[in-house]
Parts: structure tokens; sequence; C-alpha cells
């Protein structure tokens, strides 16, 4: 281990990229392949990458939570292409880079199909590995908070190894995850790919899907439906939310720099689900009614990301506050849900 906790290459160089790269008419543009690129932090990164006005990004996701709407703005684009193709088989692509993010992320849409989860993230990244290895492109993994499980340390340092249950409902996704991390590092130390791995806190903002299923989506469609907001049990369990324009500047961050990770991404503002309901109930309803229904298994007491290693190797930290993003994500389930606000 080096002196910053990152894990060293112990063997090759990384493989040669394509000889485009070095020849004389060299091509200024870079391939980008975002996988799981339709979905919600997926599609903000498209955008991201495609604004600088260079990059040509190829997406590929199977729309399981994704969708083509939202990447409508570059449907037709000549830097722009879309594949409908499932990661957990192989794909043929010459590209630059890899940014790793297909995988549904919503506990109620990850618990659907577990065995098509875990496929995911095991075969899934197994797949984009080879695809590294074989055109020499640098692949970030987007892991994320859950490798940590239902933490005994608060907050969470890189260096906490977890504290996961690996035959519980949530372990297709976070054991998956972690597994996934796993041949990150070994593909870099055995065959000397550039890798990334960023370990996601919980991210929110415009596009997240309505019926996601988590819970400042459900609570701003429920507030926008006059319904009531569904805290589950006990409601003093802790989350840190982070506005989706500071997680993508954290990859990109992360992606164009030299350190391999895993960093925390997130915002450590640490809410109670009491309070982010109180929150959204006095932002956008105040006369919804909030009730406490019951929890699912193994859900974690307590999340809050230490940033220290963002900071300090990246030059990141996250910008925008809670009470600053929500009503940007209001003003977009407004929108979507046909719910005008009222003078
Ligand atoms: O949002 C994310 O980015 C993260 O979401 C999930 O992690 P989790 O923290 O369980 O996300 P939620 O389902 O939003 O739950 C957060 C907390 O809110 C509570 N919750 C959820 C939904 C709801 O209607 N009401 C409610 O109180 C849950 O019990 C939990 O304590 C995923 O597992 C992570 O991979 C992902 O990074």
């Amino acid at each position: 281990m080096a002196a910053n906790g990152e894990q060293q290459s112990t063997t090759k160089p990384p493989p040669a990229p394509s000889p485009l790269r070095n020849s004389k008419f060299y091509q200024s543009n870079m391939r980008i392949l975002v996988t799981g690129g339709a979905g919600f932090i997926g599609s903000h990164l498209v955008d991201r990458l495609m604004g600088n006005g260079k990059n040509e990004v190829i997406v590929v996701d199977n729309y399981f939570t994704g969708s083509k709407d939202n990447l409508r703005k570059w449907i037709g684009h000549p830097r722009f292409e879309i594949i409908r193709h499932d990661v957990t088989e192989p794909l043929l692509v010459e590209v630059d880079q890899i940014y790793h993010l297909a995988c549904p992320a919503s506990p109620i849409f990850y618990k659907h199909n577990p065995v098509k989860t875990i496929k995911t993230n095991v075969m899934g990244t197994l797949n984009m590995l080879g695809l590294a290895k074989r055109v020499g492109a640098r692949i970030l993994l987007t892991s994320t908070s859950e490798v940590y499980g239902d933490p005994l340390v608060h907050p969470q340092p890189e260096s906490y190894w977890g504290n996961v249950n690996p035959i519980g409902v949530r372990s297709c996704y976070d054991e998956g995850k972690r597994v996934a991390e796993t041949l990150m590092f070994d593909y870099h130390r055995q065959h000397g790919i550039e890798i990334r791995v960023a370990r996601i806190f919980n991210t929110y903002g415009p596009r997240m899907n309505i019926d996601d299923g988590r819970v400042v989506s459900n609570f701003i469609a429920q507030a926008l439906r006059d319904e009531p907001l569904t805290v589950q049990a006990p409601g003093t369990q802790t989350r840190s939310f982070c506005y989706v324009s500071d997680m993508v500047d954290g990859l990109v961050k992360l992606m164009e720099g030299e350190h391999t990770g895993p960093i925390n991404l997130g915002n450590p503002g640490e809410f109670t689900m009491l309070e982010l309901a109180e929150t959204v109930r006095k932002l956008i309803n105040p006369n919804v009614k909030i009730s406490m229904v019951e929890n699912t298994p193994d859900d974690p007491r307590q999340r809050k990301p230490d940033i220290t290693k963002a900071k300090e190797l990246l030059g990141w930290e996250p910008k925008i506050k809670l009470r600053e993003g929500l009503p940007l994500m209001e003003e977009d389930f407004r929108l979507r849900l046909g719910v005008p606000k009222k003078e």
C-alpha cells in the first residue's frame, strides 16, 4: 500500500491504446463508453461529456431502469450513439474511456431480480474490464456506499471494510459491487489496466424515475400528489444526499485524475429520514401528512461520507446544499407529473 492508502500496480504496464492516439493525425476527440448511460446519473454524465464539443459518446443500456427519454436531446447527434445491450453479454467497441455505471441502484429494483443484479455486477464488470484490456481503455466503476453495509464506523472513510450481510436481501447489490471492486483491482494488478473506483453515496436530482422507490423521489412525488410521506421506521436512520451535478463533477475529476481510488463521492450533510420528510413537506406541501411505515431488512442505520480523500486528491467537494437541490428536482417532477406550482 502507498502512503495515501492506494493500491500500487505491481506488474505489467497498461495495454497500449489505439495507434491513432499517437499518430501524426491525432484525433482530438475521445471516444467514451457510458454503460447505464440512459439512467439517472448516466444521462447527466452524458450531457457533461457531450457538452465539451469534442468527445464521441457511446451509450450502452438495456433500459431496465434507464430510458431513451433521458437522452432525447442527443439522439441523432453525429458524435453520439446508443446501443441497446445488456452488459452481462460481451461487447466490442473501440473506446478510450469507459464509465461503467450499468446496474439498477434503487433497492426495490435491485431486489426485484437479485440473480440478475449480481450477474450485472460480476459478469457486467468482467465484460467491461475485458473490453478495457483489449482496447487499452481507462475504466471507471461506480461502486457504492453500500459496500460499507450497515456501517459501524461513522462517517465512513474508504479504509473502512464495511459490515455487510453476505446472505441478506441487499447482498445481491452490496456484495455484487464489492466483487466488482475486487475485479477492478485484480485486473489493475494482474493486467495493468488503468482503473478508477468511485463509491457513490445517495444521489438525487431531476430525471430520477418518479416511481424509483428511493426516498427523495418518493417524498417529492408523494408531496406533489397530496399523499402521505412514507417514512420507514424508525425514521431516525440517516443518509447524506448529493445533488447530481456535483456527483457528475466528481466522476469526471476522478476519471481525469491520477488516482485509482476507491474514492467516496457524496455530500457529507447528514439528515434523518424524519428531517428529510419535514424539509420536503415545508418546501412543497405543508398540508401533507407524514406516516410511519414498516422498513425493509438490513436497512443501514447511518450513512455519511468522509470525503477527505476526494478533497485532497481530486480537489472536489459538493457545492449544492439539499435546500438548493430539492427545488430543482421539484420543478422537474412538477413538469413530469403535470402539477403546476400554486401562486
Ligand atoms: O440513493 C442512492 O443513491 C442509493 O440508494 C440506495 O440506498 P438507500 O440508502 O437504501 O436508498 P433509499 O431507498 O432512498 O433509502 C434511504 C432511506 O430512506 C428510507 N425510506 C425510503 C423510501 C421511503 O419511501 N421512505 C423512507 O423512509 C429507507 O428506509 C432508508 O433508510 C442504493 O442501494 C444505493 O446504491 C444508492 O447509491
